[in-house]
């Protein structure tokens, strides 16, 4: 399957440069599109670009090794109907269209590829509805198109599934018209309307947009299983918020080092003042989500980043446990519990990281009861942090080590209950 990308106009009200290659959330825009198109199966792309955008969108596709063949547009004042018109010649059969500055959330182009004709909104969550062109549906077809109806029934979303009919119709108007809009093709063709509504899609025309794309980009970013109650309801909300900050700027990577280097400062605060090391440490939780929502919002994440990630946390939880019982404890028996607090702490990741070496899949996603089963280290820190901050130092090693043990031994359980009671022995 192909997909044709119309990106011929000039994009006045962005400074005049190419749209599709505005970067938004990390990436350029039609970067994730077509990224994810490629996992939906697609093949090949079509770009229909003017003369001078060319050298840009060549570059792009080079750069990034995508299977595109350009398609120049020397009248880009004739409209993107004729844009598409130009692309008669590189696509035979059933192709996907899209506008090159437009954002869509994966789970909206999953839905819309399996569509037919213009996928269309009836919610339009995320768009500004004034200046979204609508459409009139009769009999499941498109009627009346255009950003000026005062009646409709749903928004444009910018993606098309059509055949190579559609030419003909383009072939007529190109004939008949000098400026042929894409509405006017649509229009004509009286296409097919499938409802993909509520999803994330974006038209990006303005600066405003982009700001607020890449903001919705990152919200849309949070893992989907895995987070501990404190990440879902308190961390995720100011981490997401610094995402947004800091997602055209620094790499997941660079991230995941500042992370661990700040939760190694706050066991270091241990020895100047527990209840400041414990905000700290509950500072460096929040931002510890920063470098997967970078991740996954600009397409950059990696095994070894996840593997980098999870390591050093481990380094920071055992540091900042053993200079607290470093500063506070003396008796043999305490520097034990101690002991099995920061051993069991550990194991909690380890019992379910191992799980992905002997599944080869993710426990959090297997096991529904482990996702809302308390223990995970987001809310470790926070109960730390709690305690600290009323100089319960003692009653938080007891609580962590027996919290931590029941953790790991509820996780096994769960794990046996899922596999090992079914699995005949090798
Ligand atoms: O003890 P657990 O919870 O199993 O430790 C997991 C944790 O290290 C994961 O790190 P990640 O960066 O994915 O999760 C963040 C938490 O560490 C922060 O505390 C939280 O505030 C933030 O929102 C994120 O949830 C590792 O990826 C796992 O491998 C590890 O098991
Ligand atoms: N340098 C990194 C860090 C993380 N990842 C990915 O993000 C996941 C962790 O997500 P959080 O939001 O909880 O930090 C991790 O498992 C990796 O998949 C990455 O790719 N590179
Ligand atoms: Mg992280």
């Amino acid at each position: 399957m192909k997909a044709v990308i119309l990106a011929a106009g000039l994009g006045t009200r962005m400074g005049e440069k190419p749209k599709g290659l505005l970067k938004v959330a990390g990436r350029e825009i039609i970067y994730r599109t077509m990224r994810i198109l490629e996992e939906l199966g697609v093949e090949e792309f079509v770009i229909v670009t003017n003369p001078r955008y060319e050298p840009f969108y060549r570059a792009f596709v080079e750069r990034n090794g995508f299977r595109a063949e350009i398609v120049i547009n020397e009248h880009p004042e004739r409209g993107n109907g004729y844009s598409l018109h130009l692309a008669r010649g590189s696509v035979d059969g059933r192709f996907v269209l899209l506008m090159s500055d437009h954002v869509y959330e994966r789970a909206f182009l999953e839905r819309a590829i399996r569509g037919e004709g213009l996928i269309a909104d009836r919610v339009g969550r995320f768009v500004d509805i004034d200046e979204a062109t609508k459409v009139k549906v009769e009999g499941g077809r498109v009627k009346e198109i255009g950003k000026d109806l005062k009646e409709w029934d749903a928004l444009d979303t910018g993606f098309f599934v059509l055949d190579a009919s559609i030419f003909t119709v383009t072939e007529e108007l190109a004939k008949e018209k000098d400026v042929v809009e894409l509405k006017d093709v649509v229009k004509r063709a009286e296409l097919p309307v499938t409802y993909v509504d509520g999803l994330f899609w974006m038209d990006v025309d303005t600066p405003q947009d982009v700001g607020r794309a890449r903001k919705l980009l990152v919200m849309a970013s949070i893992k989907g299983t895995g987070d501990g109650f404190i990440s879902r309801h308190l961390n995720r909300k100011i981490s997401t918020r610094i995402s947004a900050l800091l997602v055209d700027r620094v790499t997941p990577n660079q991230m995941t080092v500042v992370t661990f280097f700040l939760g190694l400062f706050a066991a270091l605060l241990n020895f100047v003042s527990m209840p400041l090391a414990g905000i700290m440490y509950q500072i460096a939780s929040i931002l510890d989500g920063v470098d997967g929502e970078i991740a996954r919002a600009a397409m950059k994440g990696s095994q070894f980043g996840g593997y980098l990630d999870s390591i050093l946390d481990r380094y920071v939880d055992f540091a900042f446990l053993l200079t607290l019982a470093y500063v506070t404890l003396t008796e043999p028996f305490w520097w034990a519990i101690a002991a099995l607090a920061m051993f069991s702490s550990a194991m909690v990741s380890y019992s379910t990281e191992r799980y992905k070496g002997a599944y080869f899949s993710d426990a959090y996603k297997d096991i529904k009861r482990l996702r809302r089963l308390p223990g995970k280290r987001d809310e470790r820190i926070f109960v730390t942090m709690l305690f600290l901050l009323f100089g319960l130092v003692k009653p938080l090693f007891a609580l962590l080590a027996v919290w931590s043990t029941l953790r790991v031994a509820m996780t096994v359980y769960l794990v046996w209950r899922e596999k090992g009671c079914s699995e005949r022995s090798t």
